[in-house]
C-alpha cells in the first residue's frame, strides 16, 4: 500500500463540486482541499483572471455565450491537475463536453434546498443570471432546468439546512469510500 493510499482516500482522484448557485461549492470546496490537503480551484475565479474582469462585467460587456466559453476553456485547463479540489460554476454542468472534463475526477453534486438558496443568495448582486425583476423565481427556474444534469454526478450529497460548509466537507469525507471511482 502507498503512502498516498494510506492518507488520501482519493489515492489522488480530483474532486469536482458541481451544484446551483448558493450551493456552496466554494465555500464548502475551500474547506474540503483543506481536509483532504489537495489544491484548490475555483473556475468562476479562474474566469475573471483569464478575462481581467468580473462575471458581472463578462456577462454585460461581451455575453454569457462569451463566458460560457471561457468556463469551457478553463475547466479543460485544470482537469489535468490531480489531488484538487476544483469549485465549478453553477451552469457548467449543462454543456455536454464540459463533462468529459469533469469526468477527469470525481463529480460531487452539492444538493441544497431551494428555499435555503434564495436567503443565502437574498440581495446577491454577484450573480447575473439572479439579475432580475424576480431572482426567486429565476432561481427555481434554472434547478429545475439543472437537476437532471447534476443527477448524473458519481456522488449526491444532500446538505441539510443546519450543516455549517465544515460539516458538508466531513460529510463527504465520510462518503467518499461508497464511491466506486478510482484514480
Ligand atoms: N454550509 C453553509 N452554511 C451556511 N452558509 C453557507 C454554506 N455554504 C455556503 N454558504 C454561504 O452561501 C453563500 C454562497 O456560497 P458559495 O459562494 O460558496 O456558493 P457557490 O456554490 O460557490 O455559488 P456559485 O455557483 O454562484 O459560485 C455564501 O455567502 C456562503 O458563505
Ligand atoms: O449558475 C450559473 O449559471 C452561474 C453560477 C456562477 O457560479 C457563475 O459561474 C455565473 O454567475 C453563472
Ligand atoms: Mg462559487
Amino acid at each position: 500500500m502507498t503512502t498516498a493510499t494510506l492518507n488520501d482516500p482519493l489515492d489522488g482522484l480530483s474532486v469536482f463540486l458541481v451544484g446551483m448557485m448558493g450551493a456552496g461549492k466554494t465555500t464548502v470546496g475551500r474547506a474540503l482541499a483543506a481536509l483532504l490537503d489537495y489544491r484548490f480551484f475555483d473556475t468562476d475565479d479562474l474566469i475573471e483572471r483569464v478575462a481581467g474582469k468580473s462575471i458581472p462585467e463578462i456577462f454585460a460587456s461581451d455575453g454569457e455565450s462569451v463566458f460560457r466559453d471561457l468556463e469551457t476553456q478553463v475547466l479543460e485547463q485544470v482537469c489535468a491537475y490531480t489531488r484538487s479540489v476544483i469549485a465549478t460554476g453553477g451552469g457548467c454542468v449543462m454543456r455536454t463536453r464540459n463533462w468529459s472534463y469533469l469526468q477527469q475526477g470525481l463529480v460531487l453534486w452539492l444538493d441544497v434546498p431551494a428555499d435555503v438558496l434564495r436567503l443565502r443568495l437574498r440581495g446577491d448582486r454577484g450573480r447575473p443570471l439572479l439579475q432580475t425583476p424576480d431572482p426567486d423565481r429565476a432561481l427555481g427556474d434554472l434547478m429545475e432546468k439543472r437537476r437532471s444534469r447534476y443527477a448524473l454526478a458519481d456522488l449526491h450529497l444532500s446538505v441539510r439546512p443546519e450543516d455549517s460548509a465544515k460539516t458538508v466537507a466531513r460529510r463527504i469525507v465520510a462518503q467518499i469510500p461508497s464511491t466506486r471511482k478510482q484514480s
